[in-house]
């Protein structure tokens, strides 16, 4: 195969995609390539069940195969908050440095050592007339006082690893997608692409 279609409108994500599958000769196409596309709502309650939804509302109107991400950030003094919610947290727009201001306003006076937090990511593959895969990651950092670091994106700039000393938008690109969420779901879902990818042969 030599393009996948990333059920996405989010360009940080559709980059970092491109990125990854780029070792292995496969073209990313987004939903930015595709504007007809209507949103799907996210109304399931996990990851997994958001991930699985736009896959499949995708992969049933395009007719070829999709990857869906969701993803969020899950902060341990919040009780899991953002979460799910994570891309709409400060409001419908989904304004990446409103979601900070938001997030940095609640942990206020919050000591670095209870600030632990993780991003979570899940992949949905969908393939027409077969069943849906999924896979789950995390990685674990904690949220800094003030936003730090130009690249990546969404809460990138308050994500702070404190093995490397750097917030994840501190990060080269090739950093990032060596430990992120997305990279180890990734991981784990080439680990059975042969097989997804073998199936999908045998359909066409
Ligand atoms: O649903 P799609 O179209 O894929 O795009 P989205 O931006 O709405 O994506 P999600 O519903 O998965 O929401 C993810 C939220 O978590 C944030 N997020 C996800 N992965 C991230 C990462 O690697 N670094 C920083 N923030 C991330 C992102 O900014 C959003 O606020
Ligand atoms: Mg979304």
């Amino acid at each position: 195969m030599k393009e996948i279609i990333i059920a996405t409108k989010n360009a940080g994500k559709a980059r970092e995609f491109a990125a990854l599958f780029a070792k292995r000769g496969i073209e990313v196409k987004s939903l930015l390539d595709f504007p007809d596309v209507p949103d799907v709502e996210e109304t399931g309650s996990t990851f997994a069940e958001n991930a699985k939804l736009k896959a499949e509302a995708v992969c049933q109107r395009l007719q070829r195969p999709v990857i869906a991400d969701d993803s969020g950030l899950a902060v341990d003094a919040l009780g899991g908050r953002p979460g799910v919610h994570s891309a709409r947290y400060a409001g419908e727009d989904k304004n990446d440095a409103r979601n900070i201001a938001k997030l940095l306003h609640e942990l206020d006076g919050v000591p670095m050592e209870k600030r632990t937090a993780r991003f979570h990511c899940a992949l949905a593959v969908a393939i027409p007339g077969r069943p849906t895969v999924i896979v789950e990651a995390t990685c674990d950092g904690y949220i800094a006082e003030a936003p730090r670091g130009e690249g990546g994106f969404g809460y990138d700039p308050v994500f702070y690893l404190p093995e490397r000393g750097k917030t994840m938008a501190e990060f080269s690109p090739e950093e990032k997608n060596a430990i992120s969420h997305r990279a180890k779901a990734l991981a784990k879902l080439n680990e059975q692409w042969d097989e997804i990818m073998a199936e999908k042969g045998r359909t066409e």
